[in-house]
């Protein structure tokens, strides 16, 4: 697959300490990419180098295959952002607004109705900005974005300040992207839930570093589940498996294992029933991805 961005070493310091760190970021096409971390790691720094909105102080950043340094100009022409709040005049409405973009970026007119018709403003483009719910402000920034037709829309928190309808409509217009328009989307949040339910690829910062990147799957997977197993008589069945040398944690009327195969699960079993101990529950807990994140961003550990 032919990667959209990608950055090496890339590196922003101010002052004295760096807030982005030697970042190799890989966005590939057709991917939603979500750039996560809490507030302050460096999401929209990276981003902004990304864009050339910053300099980086090391480090390089290749979109569509190109340097950006070298390319800049035509590497923006097909590239679309949204990077904190939209710019937009007040006092003029949705369509004209997008009309002073429209020749900005010197694009078709047919461009400013098919983007309305995708954020679906089209029946509130007569309406001043002003007036604007925040969002359908969000709505407005991301058809100025679509407007060129870009090939990569790079948004930095398109949901903050939302509530749970107006994040729910983003989602799934951003959801809809690469496969309606062959888009590649990098989109950052800080929030997991959310980069949960439309990434298929995660990029995790944490104090300027990269802590984990690669699909949703692969995280889901850094969890071990434990095995839960409670039985008629638990000490016994404690100091059984103990005695296999296995470590059990006797917690809640449960003997906790992690690190199970499921062959190992069935001749624990087995052998419990020989020793007549009644097995009653055997449960699997597998970690949420919120405490994998949590774990992450609260330990600073790499994986
Ligand atoms: N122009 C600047 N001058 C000095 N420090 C800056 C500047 N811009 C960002 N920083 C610092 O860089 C760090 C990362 O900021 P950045 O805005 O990239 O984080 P973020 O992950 O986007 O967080 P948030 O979601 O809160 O915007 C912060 O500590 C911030 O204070």
């Amino acid at each position: 697959m032919q990667a959209i961005v990608s950055t090496r070493g890339l590196s922003k310091r101010y002052g004295s300490s760096y807030s982005v760190e030697n970042i190799d970021l890989l966005v590939e096409e057709g991917e939603i990419y979500g750039f996560l971390g809490p507030n302050g790691a460096g999401k929209s720094t990276t981003l902004k180098m990304i864009l050339g909105l910053a300099q980086p102080t090391e480090g390089s950043v290749t979109v569509f295959g190109k340097e950006l340094a070298k390319h800049r100009r035509l590497i923006l022409s097909q590239t679309g952002s949204l990077i904190e709040s939209p710019s937009y005049y007040g006092h003029l409405t949705g369509l004209e607004n997008m009309r002073v973009v429209q020749r900005l970026r010197n694009v078709p007119g047919s461009h400013v109705r098919e983007a309305l018709k995708i954020v679906r403003l089209e029946q509130q483009q007569n309406k001043k900005v002003s007036q604007y719910s925040l969002g359908m402000k969000q709505r407005l920034g991301i058809a100025m974005a679509l407007l060129a037709s870009p090939k990569l829309l790079v948004l930095d928190e398109p949901t903050n300040g939302l509530d749970p309808a107006g994040i729910g409509e983003i989602r799934e217009l951003i959801k809809s992207l690469p496969q309606r328009l062959g888009m590649t989307v990098l989109i950052s949040s800080h929030l997991l839930s959310e980069i949960e339910q439309i990434a298929t690829s995660v990029g995790i910062i944490h104090q300027g570093k990269m802590l984990f990147q690669g699909k949703l799957d692969r995280l889901r997977n850094e969890s071990h589940p434990t095995i839960a197993i409670k039985t008629s008589r638990n000490p016994m069945a404690h100091s059984l498996l103990a005695a296999q040398g296995l470590t059990p944690i006797l917690q809640d009327g449960f003997l906790r294992l992690s690190h199970l195969t499921d062959a190992q699960v069935a001749r624990i079993n087995r052998e419990l029933l020989a020793a007549d101990i009644d097995v009653l529950r055997i449960v699997e807990h597998k970690k949420s991805l919120e405490s994998l994140f949590l774990e992450l961003t609260g330990k600073e550990r790499s994986l």
